[in-house]
């Protein structure tokens, strides 16, 4: 099969979609890959890399998208790249369809086949293409927090450990997840006060018998949430209920409760933000106030770290990649039931159901789709 990694186009997106030892996996079992030439170099991987694990650099994407059988990617097709895609062609990335109308009415235009990274499961009820992205996130998340707390990014002023005599930052991280249970353990890490709401009591468990003495947790209620967030420096969103559009947690008018230069992380944004007042922003210009509350909404936060995110999903893609080069997608989902649970569209339909109850349309069954 010949595998396409084009260059990713998103504004400040360093990561790449195949790593050179990705691409040489697939060169040694008989694939070709083309990538594009200088798509590595924001992670750090020159063309000679990719040359020398056997892959061929092409210079265009246009060529790319003319000749691959399966895109392998990073962020969701921009624009442009929705043109390129077409019928039979095999796409495998994020996509974060369930706020996204416009993606989706032109993935299903272009007839492709679609397999969304954050929506593959596991045996354990995870989602392993987009664990490996959240756990960067998640560290992420109070790292930026803590710079937009400072006064002249517009916060509160407020340090994360305070000082001997002055007490810490708190914390609030709604979903205790992967994003929110390593936030958490950053925040409580730079001396923050920590508590972490979830609604699963399972994970509430987990979380009390693996960290009870470094953070707090609560169950999630909209009560909970308004106690907790009057008195909060910092408020992370990393709630997901899986494809569809993030719950809304935190209304405009509970902004006035709060203490004013308090900051907001929504990484929830990239499923639409589970702050009322949310809206995606990026690593150039990544945050806004309302009504005095900073907002941090960045949708592809793992960019600005893009080596490490590189590697770590390059890690947890490239076995799901080599079934789909292997087998041809169909086989490859006939034969995994957790990839078919990645299958977002194939052939102008939609084909995942928290997506086409989020946007109003019809879905197939994934199962018919690989009959
Ligand atoms: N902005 C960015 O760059 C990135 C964003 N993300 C996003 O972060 C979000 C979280 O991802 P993960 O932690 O991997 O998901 P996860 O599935 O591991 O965790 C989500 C948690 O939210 C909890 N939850 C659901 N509804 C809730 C509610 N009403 N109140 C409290 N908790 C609730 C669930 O019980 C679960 O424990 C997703 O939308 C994901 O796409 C992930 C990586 C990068
Ligand atoms: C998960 C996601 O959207 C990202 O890593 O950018
Ligand atoms: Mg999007």
């Amino acid at each position: 099969m010949k595998i396409g990694c084009p260059t990713e186009i998103k504004p400040q997106e360093f990561r790449v979609g195949m790593t050179p030892n990705a691409a040489g996996e697939a060169v040694a079992r008989g694939h070709q890959a083309l990538v594009q030439k200088g798509a590595g170099l924001g992670a750090g991987f020159s063309d000679d890399d990719y040359t020398a694990a056997g892959a061929q650099i092409i210079d265009t994407a246009e060529e790319i998208f003319a000749t691959a059988d399966m895109i392998v990617k990073v962020k969701e097709p921009q624009a442009g790249e929705r043109k390129m895609l077409r019928e039979g062609q095999l796409l495998f990335t994020y996509l974060h369809l369930a706020p996204d109308p416009e993606q989706t009415h032109d993935l299903l235009a272009s007839g492709c086949t679609a397999i969304a990274y954050e929506t593959v499961t596991d045996d354990r009820g995870g989602l392993p293409l987009l664990a490996p992205m959240s756990e960067v996130a998640g560290r992420l998340a109070p790292q930026v927090g803590a710079w937009t707390l400072q006064k002249a990014n517009g916060g509160r002023g407020v340090l994360m450990g305070g000082v001997p005599g002055v007490g810490p930052a708190k914390v609030v991280v709604m979903g205790g997840g992967v994003v929110g249970t390593h936030a958490a353990k950053i925040a409580a890490g730079m001396g923050a006060d920590v508590t972490v709401l979830d609604r699963s009591l399972p994970r509430l468990k987990y979380l009390d018998d693996v960290f009870g003495g470094t953070f707090k947790n609560q169950y999630s209620t909209a009560g909970a949430t308004a106690e907790l967030i009057r008195d909060a420096d910092m408020v992370i969103g990393a709630v997901l209920i899986p494809g569809a559009a993030a719950p809304k947690l935190i209304s405009r008018a509970q902004l006035g409760d709060m203490k004013p230069g308090a900051v907001l992380v929504d990484v929830a944004i990239d499923q639409g933000g589970c702050f009322e007042t949310s809206k995606a922003t990026t690593h150039a210009d990544p945050i806004y106030d309302v009504d005095g509350i900073m907002h941090y909404c960045v949708a592809n936060m793992p960019g600005a770290v893009a080596r490490t995110s590189t590697i770590a999903l390059g890690n947890a893609t490239m076995p799901f990649m080599l079934a789909l080069a292997d087998k041809g997608w169909k086989q490859a989902c006939a034969d995994d039931a957790h990839l078919l649970a990645g299958l977002n569209v194939h052939a102008g339909k939609l084909t995942y159901y928290a997506v086409g109850e989020a946007l109003g349309l019809d879905v197939m069954s994934p199962q018919l789709a690989i009959k």
